[in-house]
């Protein structure tokens, strides 16, 4: 018998990536996707829980809740980072589409996080796809938190390689460094998968031509979006293809064995010129004096990535739908 499916909120800023990444996890039976969770970083927060609802109302999962979550960083910051340049004006590849029909709850996204991690104690996930700040909020007001939610998988940090904002700092990351060191040191089951991983699965100019011939409804809606993703990817990488961020931490949650890790003390760089930076503790010395990585819970940390078997597993998933 299949074994019961693991329970996962997903916290998101959608985002082009994060489409496929939401489509992706829809259509895996592995997974039961329990609630979204917004955050700003592609887009602002207003914008991110609109096409959030957005993209359920196109799965035809209006079931599933989407909870707001904030508008500004864990330290009230409101200038923020917003990837436009990116994913388009409204996140999507500038396609204008209809607004939603529904709303998110009245619960707010650290509300939900928080309800949902004392409902099922340690059996559900939630892959964060954005900057930390909801993440890290529900583990400052909650003290249980940290050990009620099962595992923390999160798209972020650059380790050992520069970064996608300038050459220190990976976008989830820089969006909200001091979220970012809560959640690295709360104590929890935390997974770290960073641009160093996701910046080797690359889906193709060939794979979205599969993927537009293919009649998959999620495949076909996709392609509709991509063109900005890919346009970004030629003039930023000198690239015909996409890095695929959002749908291999959606895929490393859902299946462990697609990436290989190490496990260490992770601590960001909150301020100055490197602000962003994860920089991870391996544990090869024992250090003379104590440093501000002494005695911090362990997080695991992607360094390996099958990433022909991820992109095949997204692939088939999208076009089956
Ligand atoms: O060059 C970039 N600058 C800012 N954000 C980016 C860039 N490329 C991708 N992303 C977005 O940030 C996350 C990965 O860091 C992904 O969610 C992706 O959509």
């Amino acid at each position: 018998m299949a074994a019961k499916p693991k329970k996962l909120i997903i916290d998101t800023d959608p985002g082009i990536d994060d489409a496929m990444a939401i489509f992706v996890a829809l259509r895996s039976p592995e997974v039961e996707v329990i609630g979204l969770t917004t955050v700003y970083g592609n887009v602002y927060t207003t914008l991110a829980t609109r096409n959030a609802l957005h993209l359920l109302e196109i799965a035809g999962r209006t079931d599933i809740p989407v909870a707001e979550g904030s508008h500004v960083t864990i330290t009230n910051g409101t200038k923020l980072r917003i990837a436009d340049f990116v994913h388009g004006a409204d996140g999507l590849g500038n396609q204008n589409f209809p607004p939603p029909n529904g709303k998110p709850i009245e619960q707010s996204a650290v509300d939900f996080l928080i309800e949902q991690a004392n409902l099922y104690p340690g059996e559900v996930t939630v892959v964060a796809l954005g900057p930390l700040t909801n993440v890290a909020l529900a583990i400052e007001r909650d003290p249980s938190f940290a050990k009620k939610i099962g595992q923390i998988v999160l798209l972020g940090g650059a380790f050992s390689v520069n970064g996608n904002v300038n050459p220190a700092a990976e976008a989830n990351i820089f969006g909200d460094p001091d979220a970012a060191d809560v959640v690295f040191t709360s104590g929890a089951d935390v997974l770290a998968v960073g641009i160093n991983v996701t910046h080797q699965v690359i889906m193709t100019d060939a794979d979205r031509e599969k993927l537009a011939r293919s009649g998959g409804k999620f495949a076909q809606y996709l392609c509709r979006i991509l063109d900005v993703y890919f346009a970004y990817h030629r003039e930023a990488y000198f690239m015909n293809g996409v890095y695929l961020h959002d749908p291999t931490a959606i895929l490393a949650a859902i299946n462990p064995s697609l990436v290989t890790i190490t496990e260490g003390v992770v601590r960001v760089q909150t301020t100055g010129i490197t602000g962003g930076l994860t920089i991870l503790y391996n544990r090869q010395k024992r250090f003379a004096e104590v440093t501000e990585w002494s005695d911090k819970p362990v997080v695991k940390v992607a360094v390996t990535v099958d990433a022909h078997a991820v992109v095949k597993l997204m692939m088939e998933r999208l076009m089956d739908s």
